[in-house]
């Protein structure tokens, strides 16, 4: 899909006529490398070959709106009031960006009450809608120390409806969704829904997922801080494996549609000898399959070491019969690859003589249920800036993410058009390769689903 400057274009509510309370300090500001100037853009592409693939000059070519205070705001702050959902699977950093958002809203804009929706989209519902938290800077002072998120998060569907109806009774201008491709495909069908109404109120999503599966954006908050953790257990099978007897240490890792939680915890651990990813597929079996392939790494080293992501492999396990089932959310129900990829190791070393000692760890929730780390508390603050930034300036229907370094506004409607993925052909995976030493395919090489490395 080719992408056009008009399809980066953000929505805004209406005229910017109040005094922002960061006028002054914008007013000799301009762009340089540290900083986007109100009203330049940030380009979507990087490389002159994509860039000149346009054929248009660069003020045509796809750019970004740059995120961050504008000079004039759409919202009056003493009548403004926001309200905050965190919905989907837990992150790294969701409390850190609740107190970022409160902070900057309650301090900077002065704007008086900030309610927090429970549970997810769910605290939007009929039946929720008037159990809301009072956010205060007080308040979230301290929240950031801990994992999880204050306000609780949840799975599941919501009528758009409804939830347009809580955001009206509560009396809330700006919406701020905390949440990953689902929370943002919901803020999307909650903005369509407001806009079919006719309603001036504002929803600005912060992208937020551990698996950095959400596109136009460098990584996603959290995913630093997870797969930090997640190389503490790589280290700990590899000792492990190789202090046993035909030593197999395997680490399951979460990442449902996107090896990048694997493929970084491999690097940063540098102990792995295998990674396998969804966007990978691999045959057990053959000459040139995963299992010929441990056996000649156990009986060349004395033991092996594999990292997995969940949702590598499901083809092979719908091999077994398994059936494809989903969670509330409509999101597939992985089956247990790391199992299936154990015994199957298991089997075979054995059979050959080999008996394995076999060092098995599904660190699953472990690894984003922990507080942000400090990389990672940075990156959130300044994502609730920019979130709040751009909701009082009136942006809407709009993501705030970190494009090529900067801080961009991107439509709603285009973060959930794609799925951000490893890709084979990138330098993620030849770096992985060349550092785990494994070959580019496991088995005859399989129809893969093309990862798009550009736009156009
Ligand atoms: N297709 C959809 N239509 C409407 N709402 C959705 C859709 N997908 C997800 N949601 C809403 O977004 C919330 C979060 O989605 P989910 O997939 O669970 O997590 P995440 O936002 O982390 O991807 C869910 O509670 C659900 O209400
Ligand atoms: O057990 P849960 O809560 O459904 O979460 C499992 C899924 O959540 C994730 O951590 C992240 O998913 P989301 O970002 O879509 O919430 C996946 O890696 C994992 O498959
Ligand atoms: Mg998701």
């Amino acid at each position: 899909m080719t992408l056009h400057l008009d399809d980066l274009r953000v929505r805004q509510l209406g005229e910017c006529r109040y005094d922002s309370p960061f006028s002054e300090m914008l007013s000799t500001k301009q762009t340089s490398p540290h900083y986007v100037a109100e009203g330049d853009r940030v380009l979507l592409e990087d490389t002159v070959s994509m860039l000149a693939g346009h054929r248009l000059p660069s003020v045509q070519a796809p750019s970004f709106e740059a995120a961050g205070p504008r000079r004039k705001i759409y919202f009056d702050p003493a009548n403004v009031t926001a309200g905050v959902v965190t919905c989907g699977g837990l992150c790294p950093g969701l409390n850190n960006v609740i107190r970022g958002l409160v902070q900057e809203l309650a301090v900077h804009y002065q704007v008086k009450r900030i309610l927090g929706f429970r549970n997810g989209l769910q605290g939007l519902t009929a039946e929720h809608r008037d159990d809301t938290v009072d956010l205060t800077p007080e308040g979230v002072r301290d929240i950031h120390h801990a994992g999880g998120t204050i306000l609780g998060s949840s799975r599941g569907g919501q009528d758009a409806d409804e939830m347009v109806d809580t955001l009206v009774l509560r009396g809330i201008d700006i919406m701020f969704v905390i949440g990953g491709d689902g929370g943002m495909r919901a803020a999307t069908y909650l903005s369509n829904a407001i806009r079919a109404r006719g309603l001036d109120i504002a929803v600005i999503g912060v992208p937020k997922t551990i698996d950095n599966d959400l596109p136009f954006t460098d990584q996603s908050f959290g995913f630093q801080s997870a797969f930090a953790k997640a190389t503490d257990f790589i280290a700990a099978v590899a000792v492990e494996a190789a202090a046993s007897p035909n030593g197999v240490g395997i680490v399951k890792l979460m990442g449902r549609h996107s090896g990048f939680i694997a493929s970084y915890a491999a690097l940063a651990a540098n102990a792995a000898d295998i990674v396998l990813i969804p966007e990978v597929p691999f045959a057990l079996g053959g000459a040139d399959g995963l299992l010929a392939h441990v056996e000649r790494q156990v009986r060349a080293k004395g033991h092996v070491v594999i990292v997995l992501a969940e949702g590598a492999g499901q083809d092979l396990l719908e091999d077994y019969g398994l059936a494809r089932a989903t969670d509330a959310s409509g999101n597939i129900k992985l089956g247990n690859i790391g199992e299936l990829v154990k015994e199957s190791i298991t089997a075979h070393l054995t059979a050959v003589g080999l008996t394995p000692t076999m060092r098995y760890i599904d660190p699953s929730y472990a690894v984003r249920s922990i507080a942000a780390n400090a990389y990672d508390s940075v990156y959130c603050l300044r994502l609730a800036h920019a979130a709040v930034h751009a909701a009082m300036a009136g942006r809407t229907e709009a993501a705030v993410a970190r494009w090529r370094r900067r801080f961009v506004h991107v439509p709603l409607s285009l973060m959930t058009s794609r799925r951000n993925q490893v890709d084979p052909d990138g330098d993620l995976w030849m770096s992985v390769l060349e550092t785990t030493c494994q070959p580019a395919e496991f088995g005859p090489a399989r129809e893969r689903e093309r990862v798009r490395a550009g736009f156009c």
